[in-house]
């Protein structure tokens, strides 16, 4: 972010009118908080923020409105003062979410992963083969992301082919900006519910990549996803990772959320070092990959973690529902890795990254509590901030693009009003930003997430 009043370079004259209207310039007048890689939260007071399309254009100080106005030639009307009650924060970015597990979302979370998965999770993901559910479902979850603030989503889909279209559909209708997935899942799994075959599962896969890559929508794009180590064969990790090298995707899968697991996944592949490895003899750690979880490593899996600068999507909620494990994002940063939060829906029980947000610092003040020697300084709200925001960006590989409230970025944006209509927050008089910002990251929900802005679009509206 410019303070200063900087703007995008070679956009001194970039008036736009459509029909002799100016248009798509709005400007925010009032409070900013975001991240940068130097400070976790940055909190700016009497600014104004002009987006034009989809894009920031400046950053400057509230009083220079007028200069700013003569400059841009935007009119009154497309200035917006925000109450001292109010304040913009970046999108929340939620880098893992089954969309197709939301039918038992703060259901069933009675069992460890391997056994959940079997009794609750594989049957409801069956169910949209039947591609009219998958049309009841989809457009839902996509409508309650949106409307909890997040801005931008990887999704894990079904299986099923003409499903995943349906939510890649889904998310270009909403505006959403998002990662959509085919699961790829050969044995291991139900009969009724895994692939057929390696060919088929890459063709398949091939088949969507080209569908989404079709749809032409600059916020959509297909992710590779293999389920886990558990569900494919070493030859269909290899040939997924040479597709997403060809069509330079992103990937998302699972790795060592549980204990169980990993010894799994040592027994199913005897010839790899380790559970990161035999990602990684496939191809499938690169810049682009989320790896889920990520809580029983070794030394050595961090070390490639890092050197391959692979993300993980840190999902709290999940991991204490399914007593998973607490995951040491502490030590994953020490390591230089990037981290993200999920929510892992419905491992996960809430749709928001507010709650992750939340879970990400009770997990880490658990660890602090078990051992403060090996653990002595947990996360703190700040960085937790960071986490749901720029850190998500930094692991979905588009910081150049989001993450933050900086001048050329992307508006991906949220207003929230502490005291909007039936907000769980109480204000008093003495409460100061940084006081309004700490409460509703705290005890706030969607009631106080008045707009939602994806690339400078409005796409949730709950003001009155
Ligand atoms: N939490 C979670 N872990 C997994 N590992 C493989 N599949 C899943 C899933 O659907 N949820
Ligand atoms: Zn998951």
């Amino acid at each position: 972010m410019d303070t200063n009043g900087t703007t995008e370079p070679g956009l001194k004259e970039n008036r736009t009118s459509v029909n002799g209207t100016h248009c798509g310039f709005k400007v925010l007048v009032g409070t900013l908080v975001h991240s940068t890689r130097e400070d976790p939260m940055v909190i700016l007071t009497d600014k104004a923020l002009g987006v034009l399309h989809s894009k920031i254009k400046f950053v400057a100080e509230a009083d220079q409105l007028e200069e700013l106005q003569t400059q841009y030639g935007f009119p009154d009307s497309a200035v917006t003062r925000l109450s001292n009650r109010q304040f913009v924060m970046p999108g929340l970015i939620d880098t893992h979410i089954h969309a197709s597990q939301f039918p038992n979302n703060g259901l069933k979370m009675d069992l460890p992963l391997l056994e959940w998965l079997q009794k609750y999770t594989f049957p409801t993901e069956a169910t949209f083969a039947d591609v009219k559910f998958a049309s009841h479902v989809y457009p839902r979850v996509v409508d309650r992301t949106l409307r909890n603030g997040t801005t931008t989503a990887s999704y894990f889909a079904t299986a099923h082919l003409e499903a995943t279209k349906i939510l890649a559909n889904a998310v270009a209708t909403r505006g959403q900006r998002a990662l959509v997935g085919k699961v790829n899942m050969l044995h291991n799994c139900p009969p009724n519910y895994r692939e057929d075959s390696v060919e088929q599962s890459i063709q398949e896969t091939e088949q969507f990549i080209t569908y989404v890559n079709n749809m032409k929508n600059p916020l959509v794009s297909a992710i590779v996803t293999p389920r886990f180590a558990p569900t494919c064969t070493d030859d269909q990790l290899t040939e997924l990772g040479q597709l997403a090298a060809q069509h330079s995707t992103h990937i998302q899968t699972h790795m060592s959320e549980t204990r169980p697991e990993v010894a799994w996944v040592k027994e199913l592949f005897p010839h790899r070092t380790n559970y990161c490895d035999v990602y990684h003899q496939a191809g499938l750690l690169t810049r682009k990959t989320i790896l889920a979880h990520c809580i029983w490593l070794s030394e050595e899996e961090l070390e490639l973690m890092s050197r391959m600068e692979v993300g993980v999507s840190h999902c709290p909620s999940s991991n204490l529902n399914l007593i998973s494990g607490l995951c040491d994002v502490r030590k994953l940063l020490h390591h230089g890795i990037k981290v993200s939060l999920g929510t892992d829906c419905s491992g996960g029980n809430s749709a928001s990254i507010l709650d992750s947000l939340r879970r990400a610092l009770h997990v880490s003040r658990c660890l602090t509590i078990h051992d403060s020697d090996q653990h002595p300084d947990p996360l703190t709200l700040r960085e937790a901030f960071r986490l749901a925001t720029l850190g998500g960006a930094q692991v979905v590989d588009m910081e150049d693009r989001i993450g933050n409230l900086e001048v050329g970025k992307e508006f991906d944006a949220l207003v929230i009003d502490t005291q909007a209509t039936g907000s769980p927050l109480d204000i008093f008089d003495k409460d100061k930003e940084p006081d309004l910002v700490e409460k509703f990251l705290y005890n706030g929900d969607d009631r106080n997430i008045v707009q939602v802005f994806v690339a400078g679009r409005c796409v949730v509206q709950n003001s009155e």
